[in-house]
């Protein structure tokens, strides 16, 4: 497996400095899996409640609508959202062969896979901690099956914990899309997602500024509740492409508890081809992510 910038974060638990042969196996495991992904995003904020999750799985099923095969992947083990979003439920079953873990199938273009169907009790995840998450993340990574994909989508829990690092260490070729709201008490947290990211030395594929102002839906002017403009602005500081806003609109909370992502939806809605303008955007930049990805400057 290839090692990124940190040197701070074990690659397997434990921090010895000579993997075991469990450790040497499962390396390659991760490896055979990612080498069949085209492209991976990280869906991360430094805050939480800012729609990571929304935006990772209408972000996903927007590609998937584009014909891209894709996965999600739900690597927050304390409150994940992704099964709710898409109505799945239920423990994770093995593949044929019974070894590797199958993702559960939304349809034929969109798979999903949440650390928390793995877990019997869900209850146990409050009581995880730091090594315990990044040798259960690792495990994820390298027992999940997913086949050829062309996007495997991750989202995140809030904050820069132990779990980003662990997935940016293991997958050193994400692509890092940063979620943010456009009140400075989102944008201040969010600064420090970037700043760790560069830390990390990952690559950034741009932001994402959600909760972008609202368009009443009876007089129809817009209403900039948590403001309106500083994702771009703070991208803009960074040197970070903008990759789009998405406002608020109720659809969202509709088609979230319906286990549909609005994207899906067959009636048009401002968040939905907001969604649909950020996944052709994201696609572009990633299949240019050579030339477009950027190096952060402060
Ligand atoms: N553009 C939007 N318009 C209206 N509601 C939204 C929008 N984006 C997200 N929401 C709602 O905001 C709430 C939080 O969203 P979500 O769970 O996606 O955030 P999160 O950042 O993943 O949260 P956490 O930090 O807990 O993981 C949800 O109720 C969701 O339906």
């Amino acid at each position: 497996m290839t090692q990124s910038g940190c040197s701070s974060c074990s690659s397997g638990g434990g921090g010895e400095n000579k993997p075991s042969a469990k450790q040497i196996i499962q390396d390659q495991m991760i490896s055979s899996t990612l080498e069949k992904i085209k492209y991976k995003l990280f869906i991360m904020s430094g805050k939480g409640g800012v729609g990571k999750s929304s935006v990772t799985v209408n972000v996903a099923a927007a590609l998937a609508k584009l014909g891209f095969k894709v996965g999600i992947m739900d690597v927050d083990i304390h409150g994940p959202s992704v099964p709710r979003l898409l109505g799945l439920s239920g423990q994770l079953e093995g593949d044929e062969r019974g070894g590797l873990i199958k993702p559960k199938k939304y349809d034929d273009n969109l798979y999903a896979v949440s650390m928390d169907s793995l877990l019997k009790d869900t209850d146990q995840a409050v009581l995880w901690r730091g090594p315990m998450k990044t040798s259960a993340i690792r495990q994820f990574i390298s027992d999940v099956c997913w086949g050829e994909l062309d996007f495997l989508v991750i989202d995140s829990p809030p904050g820069t914990g132990d779990e980003h690092m662990t997935v940016l260490k293991t997958i050193p070729d994400a692509l890092c899309v940063v979620v943010t709201t456009p009140q400075e008490l989102s944008l201040a947290d969010v600064r420090k997602a970037v700043n760790f990211l560069q830390y990390a030395h990952a690559s950034v594929l741009g932001v994402i500024e959600n909760m972008s102002g609202l368009v009443c839906p009876h007089c129809h002017k817009e209403i900039n509740l948590f403001k309106k403009g500083g994702g771009k602005e703070l991208a803009e500081k960074y040197g970070l492409p903008f990759l789009g806003e998405i406002p608020l609109d109720p659809t969202t909370v509709v088609a979230s508890d319906l286990g549909t992502p609005v994207v899906y939806l067959e009636e048009d809605s401002p968040a939905k081809n907001a969604l649909l303008k950020i996944a052709d955007e994201i696609s572009k930049a990633a299949q240019n992510s050579l030339e477009a990805v950027s190096t952060i400057h402060l």
